[in-house]
């Protein structure tokens, strides 16, 4: 086998990404120690505008620029129509965009109280084939089926929980059906989102999933004002990589 110079550079990310998670993992374990990862913010009154949703700590836990993703997210999850899975409402750009797919049913959890009384406040909750389940994922777990589509994206969380989310694929991600997650991963550093991507990617083949990242440019989404009265940029990369994972039979 020829190794390319390209084959190093991933074997060397990978090792970077493994070494990293590890120590963030272990941060994430010490930390859960006292309760679960989000409690505060669960707990926490948050407020609504009409371009993003704030914690108490002027933190954006979703913001209106990225409606272009969640349509595309969306369109991922809904190629195979049938049944879709939404964890995390927020402003329900996503859920908005997969009902235009008019899924048989589409099912959403979302865990803070004040996101769910405005879900229902918005008619949410009497759309024929939509079902919500309040309350956090690792809690509605026992209600969930098997869906042809899910999508993933929660707030507060670590990378751990998201991987902890993964392990349940097998049961609720149907044969040949599509998963994708918001990858906001390391957002803010390129080099370390880069090696976040490999992570995610490599622990999804050990699942048996191919990931495939479909790059999407976000610059034009990024107006100057963008980040005016929030906190942290979460995200100032140039492009998205749109996470479209399923199951292979094929050794990968
Ligand atoms: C980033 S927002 C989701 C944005 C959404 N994709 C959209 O298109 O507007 C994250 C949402 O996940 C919810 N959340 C946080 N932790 C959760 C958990 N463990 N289970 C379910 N929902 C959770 C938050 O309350 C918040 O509404």
């Amino acid at each position: 086998m020829v190794y390319t110079r390209l084959d190093g550079w991933k074997r060397a990310l990978s090792v970077c990404g493994v070494q990293a998670e590890l120590i963030l993992g272990t941060i994430a374990r010490k930390d859960k120690e006292s309760g679960h990862s989000n409690a505060c913010y669960l707990e926490d009154r948050v407020s609504f505008s009409e371009d993003k949703l704030m914690d108490t700590d002027s933190k954006a836990v979703m913001m209106a620029w990225e409606k272009p993703l969640m349509e595309a997210h969306a369109k991922a999850v809904c190629s195979n129509e049938g049944h879709v899975l939404n964890i995390g409402f927020g402003m329900g750009l996503v859920d908005t965009a997969i009902q235009q797919y008019n899924p048989i049913s589409h099912t959403i959890v979302e865990a803070h109280p004040e996101v769910y009384d405005r879900m229902l406040r918005n008619g949410w909750g009497e759309k024929e084939n939509v079902k919500i389940l309040f309350g956090r994922w690792q809690d509605v777990l026992p209600q969930l089926e098997s869906y042809d589509g899910i999508f993933f994206d929660t707030y507060g969380e670590y990378y751990e929980d998201m991987r902890e989310f993964h392990q349940h694929l097998p049961k609720l991600l149907k044969p040949g059906g599509i998963y994708s997650f918001f990858n906001g991963l390391c957002g803010d550093n390129a080099f370390f989102h880069v090696v976040y991507c490999n992570l995610v990617s490599l622990e999804l083949e050990n699942l048996g999933y191919t990931t495939q990242l479909v790059p999407l440019p976000v610059k034009d989404c990024l107006a100057k004002d963008v980040w005016e009265g929030v906190r942290q940029k979460y995200w100032q990369l140039d492009t998205y990589y749109l996470p479209v994972c399923q199951y292979t039979d094929e050794p990968v």
